[in-house]
């Protein structure tokens, strides 16, 4: 792994039983890298980031990884019994930070991603778009040195999306998205496609 490098994939192949989605794939991704993964519905975009995530073990090839990864999936998990607030304090929570704390960074997450008044809401009570929105909040509220996120703005008209992405690319993370939008992975300045036809990425 080269110096300054958070995360190196080398060779990697992934299958799912007979079915290879992936093969001879390397990757290094250093501090404060922007990545969007593209690709057609299938390609294996949601693999590559489970396995860049430490979720999901290649078939094949190795992954050093010097930070802990955040990894967003693209429908949100939220507790349905929680409301958003709670949420978004969750990580926190989870990692020993006193509720007061948590609840004062999970509201500035929340308003950053527009969802002030909607703070007290169930999930339940919420659209598709703002659940998804809860759930980086709450991925973000931790300040994630390495965060992958599938599909972020796959829930929101373009305006939130845009929004969304400005905050993405805003923070200090290295951040790598999946997504369908070729304006979102436009405004990243490191592409791949996930070319399941090639089994490689191109760059
Ligand atoms: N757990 C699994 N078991 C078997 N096959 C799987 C599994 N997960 C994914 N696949 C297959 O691997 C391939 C890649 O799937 P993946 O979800 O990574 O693609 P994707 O590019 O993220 O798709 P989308 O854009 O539709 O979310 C697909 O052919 C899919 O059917």
């Amino acid at each position: 792994m080269s110096p300054g490098a958070l995360l190196a994939a080398a060779d990697l192949k992934l299958a799912y039983g007979k079915r290879l989605v992936l093969e001879g794939f390397s990757i290094e991704l250093a501090e404060g890298d922007r990545f969007a993964l593209t690709g057609r519905s299938g390609s294996g975009k949601t693999s590559l980031l489970l396995m860049l995530a430490g979720l999901i073990a290649p078939t094949g090839g190795s992954i050093e990884r010097k930070v802990p990864a955040v990894y967003v999936p693209q429908a949100p998990s939220l507790v349905p019994e929680l409301s958003a607030r709670q949420n978004a304090a969750l990580g926190l929570r989870i990692r020993g930070v006193a509720p007061d704390a948590a609840d004062e960074r999970a509201r500035e997450e929340l308003r950053a991603l527009g969802l002030d008044g909607v703070e007290d809401a169930l999930p339940a009570e919420l659209s598709g778009g703002m659940q998804q929105r809860v759930a980086l909040a709450r991925a973000l509220a931790v300040d994630p040195p390495l965060l992958l996120a599938d599909e972020p703005t796959g829930a929101l008209d373009r305006a939130t999306g845009a929004r969304v992405v400005d905050l993405l690319l805003s923070r200090d993370a290295t951040v790598v998205v999946a997504t369908h939008d070729p304006e979102v992975a436009a405004r990243f300045p490191r592409r791949l496609t996930v070319a399941l036809d090639d089994k490689e990425l191109v760059e």
